[in-house]
């Protein structure tokens, strides 16, 4: 059978309420999914000599050097499918993709254990909404673009923390199970088919950052936005590398959980989380730089080090985020727009957030974001925000009424708090830029392939 393009998309995210807590399955986050989407191109690699490669040809043309060629071998019915980074020309620097590298892996020996070793040759490109990265001034010209290029290396692009590699490798995983599979073995729009790309997505993911962490933004990428548990970590803590002996067989039975150890027990509830109509969500970006490392670790080591103190503060936040959730499906549900509680369910997650911050000195809710928070706040029509996922200097996620009004005396708000911020004299976060993107709550979805021209090859 011949095989046909098809394209797929993901969505980034924004952990607006659950930060640290969602690590532990006691605890749930409360996750949007939101419009800035990755999108992943397949079609089968036709060579104009009519030799046929055994090569999977990636590329991701906004970005500069952006191509990765891929041989693969089958290892047999045990070890999967091995992939090797092939070099493009001897004068090239190899620049790696892990994210690709074990996503096409991943995927391709689950693909063996379906539909047997035979793989065709595919091209991929990979195409990300503009919000992804900050733009540079070289991409000014091409802004009104669907896609921008942005004029630099992938590595030199500054990330505005959307979750570029969980929406990638969730598309990217997609793209390959609907190009390579039937309808019939797997298809996005049953329940089986997107609990096996959300399974066998997150294995990928995990191995590719080198650890297993809450896995939400894998989760929202396949599900959108939802209200979510996470699974157990030792779910994907002991199986084998690609290539490696009963590495198959192992990925095969965690993706369609055919084995009682291999059940997962994430909890997805998409009913608990609505954006009641009138009402919307903004991100900005700060730009400065990445997140202080250790955040996490340094966290977890202050839960571990003063549990009874951690406790009572993590009880009451879950406790308010509930109530966040639970506020914002009843105006939802009642049609209502009086946002008074909502406000102040945002105020109280801030102040426990501040408190946690304080007690472990890790800066979740810094006094900067503090400053930037309360100042967007007092916008007419802005509900409230939080500094989302886990917090820091980056980024703020802002609750707001859905109106052109309230976006433009926001944009007036950053462009005064900019000009200040230079202006002062003690040490200052960076600029403050208002994303264009909102919440969006469907999660993965086929698109068609014929909508990328002028990217292809
Ligand atoms: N457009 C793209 N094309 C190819 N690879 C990409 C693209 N975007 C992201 N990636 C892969 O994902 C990696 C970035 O992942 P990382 O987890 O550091 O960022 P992120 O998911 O955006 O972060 P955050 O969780 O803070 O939102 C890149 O180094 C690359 O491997
Ligand atoms: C701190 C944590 O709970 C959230 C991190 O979110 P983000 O990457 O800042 O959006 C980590 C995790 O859930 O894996």
């Amino acid at each position: 059978m011949a095989l046909s393009s098809k394209a797929v998309s993901a969505p980034g995210k924004v952990l607006l309420a659950g930060g640290y807590l969602v690590l532990d399955r006691e605890y749930t986050g409360l996750v949007f999914g939101l419009d800035a989407r990755i999108h992943v191109h397949i079609q089968p690699l036709h060579t104009s000599s009519g030799v046929t490669l055994s090569e999977i040809i990636v590329r991701s043309p906004q970005f500069k050097y952006a191509i990765w060629e891929y041989g693969y071998r089958w290892t047999g019915p045990d070890g999967g499918m091995q992939v090797t980074h092939l070099r493009v020309s001897a004068l090239q620097k190899l620049q790696t993709n892990p994210f690709v590298e074990t996503a096409l892996s991943y995927a391709l020996s689950y693909i063996s254990t379906v539909a047997g070793p035979a793989i065709n040759p595919a091209s991929i490109t990979i195409l990300a909404d503009n919000d992804y990265y900050s733009h540079t001034a070289t991409d000014k010209e091409t802004s009104m673009d669907r896609f921008s290029s942005f004029g630099v290396p992938l590595s030199e692009a500054h990330k505005t923390g959307l979750g570029s590699s969980a929406a990638l490798v969730t598309a990217f995983t997609a793209a390959l199970l609907v190009h390579y599979l039937s309808e019939d073995q797997f298809s996005l729009s049953n329940d089986a088919g997107r609990s096996r790309l959300h399974n066998l997505a997150q294995a990928a993911h995990c191995a590719a950052q080198g650890k297993v962490g809450s896995g939400f933004d894998v989760a929202s990428a396949v599900y959108g936005s939802c209200l979510y548990r996470r699974f157990s970590p030792s779910l994907l803590e002991s199986h084998g590398e690609p290539g490696t002996s009963g590495f198959a067989a192992e990925l095969k039975s965690l993706v369609e959980e055919s084995d009682p150890s291999t059940k997962w027990d994430t909890e997805i509830v998409k009913s608990a989380v609505k954006v009641p109509n009138g009402l919307r969500l903004v991100m900005c970006d700060v730009d400065c730089g990445s997140k202080t490392p250790g955040m996490v670790k340094r966290l977890l080591a202050w839960r571990k080090d003063e549990p009874e103190e951690a406790d009572r503060i993590w009880k009451q936040l879950q406790e308010k985020n509930e109530g966040l959730a639970a506020e914002l499906v009843r105006l939802a549900e009642t049609e209502s727009h009086d946002c008074q509680q909502l406000r102040e369910r945002i105020t109280g997650i801030r102040a426990l957030t501040r408190e946690m911050s304080k007690c472990s000195g890790v800066p979740v809710e810094p006094e900067s974001q503090t400053r930037l928070l309360d100042a967007c706040s007092s916008v007419p029509g802005v509900v409230g925000g939080v500094a989302p996922g886990a917090g820091g200097f980056d980024a703020v996620a802002l609750l707001i009424e859905d109106r052109e009004e309230v976006i433009s005396e926001l944009s007036g708000l950053l462009e005064r708090w900019n000009h200040d911020e230079q202006q002062g004299s003690e040490a200052r976060v960076g600029r403050v830029r208002l994303l264009r993107v909102r919440e969006d709550m469907e999660g993965v979805r086929a698109e068609d392939p014929a909508g990328y021209e002028g990217w292809l090859q």
